[in-house]
């Protein structure tokens, strides 16, 4: 594909796997989550994350998503226990979502799609960076968080209100001292499986995290998420919206509950 990869008719995920064959891989993400199909792994750990929001750094707009950049030189910002052994350190955390509300989530539930997907990206600290980490089978582990329409959510509204600054591909601004905790659900329990990136390169080193319970959303504030522009300043304006993968075959792999 001569253009760069994107969520177009030209370049999108149906396109990918000519530039990235392990799109058609034995392990891809996301999937369609059949809570009935999901077994309940007593064995499973309640998620321990610990955030600080002094490592926050920066907010940008990547041409995909916008994404919230934290420091990662020491393990003050950490997922632990859960599904996964050792000590994985947040990076960044973005978002997916549709342009329109029956749309937007990567994962689904039984066929559902939500208005909006977060992911919070940990990379293991067995490995040197997240660059190394990415390209092996325990590398990383990301939380995935449902949004659904209902009340404004105060602590997303933090995150919107750095839009203005990075409303075009490649604007980044300062975002600092924000808690991210303060974006997850109440309860914490999740479903867990085997996975990958769900952009280019769709490395297969993810173990998703994806938890039951949906955060809230408005849709004033879903109509701000669609505001960013997939496009660089001085090109033709294309609005950010769609920037999901839609569900992936489960290949014969098993989707645990932590749950019953
Ligand atoms: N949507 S996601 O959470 O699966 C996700 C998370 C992180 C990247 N990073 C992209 C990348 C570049 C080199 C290695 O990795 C891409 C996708
Ligand atoms: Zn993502």
């Amino acid at each position: 594909m001569a253009h760069a990869w994107g969520y177009a008719a030209n370049n999108g995920p149906d396109k990918w796997v000519s530039n990235f064959p392990i799109a058609d891989g034995p392990r891809q993400s996301p999937i369609d989550i059949l809570p009935g199909g999901a077994s309940y792994d007593s064995g499973l750990k309640p998620l321990r994350l610990k955030y600080d929001p002094s490592n926050c750094l920066e907010i940008l707009n990547n041409g995909h998503s916008f994404q919230v950049t934290f420091a990662d030189d020491s393990d003050s910002s950490t997922l632990k226990e859960g599904p996964i052994s050792g000590v994985y350190r947040l990076k960044q955390f973005h978002f997916h979502w549709g342009a329109s509300n029956d749309k937007g989530s990567e994962h689904t539930v039984a066929g559902t799609k939500y208005p909006a997907e977060l992911h919070l990206v940990h990379w293991n600290t067995k490995y040197p960076s997240f660059g190394e980490a990415a390209s092996k089978p325990d590398g990383l582990a990301v939380v995935g968080v449902f949004l659904k329409i209902g009340d404004a959510n105060a602590s997303l509204q933090k995150v919107l209100d750095a839009f203005n600054d990075i409303r075009a591909k490649g604007k980044q601004t300062s975002f600092a001292d924000f808690d991210p905790s303060t974006l997850l659900p109440g309860c914490l329990d999740y479903w867990t499986y085997d996975g990958s990136l769900t952009t280019p390169p769709l490395l297969e080193s993810v173990t998703w995290i994806v938890c039951k319970e949906p955060i809230s959303v408005s849709c004033e504030q879903m109509a701000k998420f669609r505001s960013l522009l997939f496009s660089a300043e001085g090109e033709p304006e294309c609005c950010m919206v769609d920037n999901y993968r839609p569900p992936q075959p489960l290949k014969g792999r098993s989707v645990r509950a932590s749950f019953q």
